[in-house]
């Protein structure tokens, strides 16, 4: 069983609308959205392109429901853009993310990204950096990660599919890289078993530097059509490769054995985009409500 007191639990407003293909879930409103993450009783949600970009006005919706903000993406382009244009954008974030109340950021690298490119096939191109670009990315991360610390906050870096860190043994060697002190592990059991990574390998490895937790299950038989029709990444979230815990195929059960061992603080969010005309968000919510409630305790 996991502590309460320990870990939090919230859901992604992405199951609700996909900033990243705007036409999914389009219909769903921001106050539709939070108020249904908390009628399914989760605490927190992350930040998505609905939501009001004041954060005193986003701060009392999400007040007005016993709702907190608890990450947000961030896009850093260390290794093809100035550090200096990357540094300021992860201020400005990280004054929004504040004023919010939240403690972590959730930075991916962004440069070269295949995941948003709706016709290249996520198995296929994805880039590899150099020793140099290496350097670039763990160090100006290792910068941003002290600008976080000293302003009490966690920066937490998304591996994923299509960018620059995806593969095992890229994980491997970026936490090798990155200063242990300043820079955590954002764990996403979806984007691990995409890749054909065990998430309970990373986890086990890693639990101890990671910060920030996404919960996200996979149908198997999608990520195989995903890889023989060669799909794209967007394809394959339209299509249904990500669904909530508890309706795919991770065994989250020795994931959240794992965390509780190690006794882990934190977040742990539901992140489950699909498309919600096929998925309804709130049904789907709850579900992963429930199947977390069984499974922890929470
Ligand atoms: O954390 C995430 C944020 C999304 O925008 C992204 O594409 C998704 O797959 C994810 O894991
Ligand atoms: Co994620």
């Amino acid at each position: 069983m996991l502590d309460k007191n320990k870990v939090s639990l919230g859901i992604a407003q992405i199951a609700w609308t996909n900033d990243d293909m705007p036409d999914l879930g389009k219909e769903n409103t921001f106050e539709q959205c939070v108020s249904e993450i908390a009628l399914a009783g989760f605490a927190a949600s992350e930040v998505g392109a609905k939501y009001p970009t004041d954060p005193v006005v986003l701060k009392k919706a999400m007040d007005l429901r016993g709702l907190t903000i608890c990450n947000s993406w961030f896009s850093s382009f260390l290794i093809t853009k100035p550090y200096a244009e990357t540094e300021q954008a992860f201020i400005k974030s990280l004054d929004f993310l504040q004023a919010v109340g939240a403690k972590v950021i959730g930075v991916s690298e962004q440069s070269y990204s295949i995941q948003g490119k709706l016709e290249q096939p996520i198995w296929e191109g994805k880039y590899e950096m150099n020793d140099e670009e290496w350097e670039l990315l763990t160090e100006g991360l290792n910068k941003l990660g002290k600008i976080a610390k000293d302003r009490g906050m966690t920066l937490t870096f998304h591996h994923h599919m299509g960018t620059v860190v995806q593969t095992e043994a890229e994980i491997d060697k970026f936490m090798d890289m990155v200063d242990k002190e300043l820079v955590y592990l954002l764990f996403d059991s979806g984007h691990l078993s995409f890749a054909g990574i065990d998430p309970e390998k990373v986890l086990k490895k890693y639990v101890n530097r990671v910060r920030h937790v996404h919960l996200k299950d996979i149908r198997g038989e999608m990520v195989k059509r995903s890889q023989t029709e060669r799909w794209s990444f967007l394809k394959g979230v339209r299509e249904g490769v990500f669904t909530v815990p508890g309706d795919g195929d991770v065994d989250f059960a020795p994931l959240f054995k794992i965390l509780e061992e190690a006794e882990y603080k934190g977040w742990m969010v539901v992140e489950a985009e699909q498309d919600p005309a096929k998925a309804n968000p709130l049904e789907y919510a709850l579900k992963a409500r429930k199947y977390i409630a069984d499974k922890t305790g929470l």
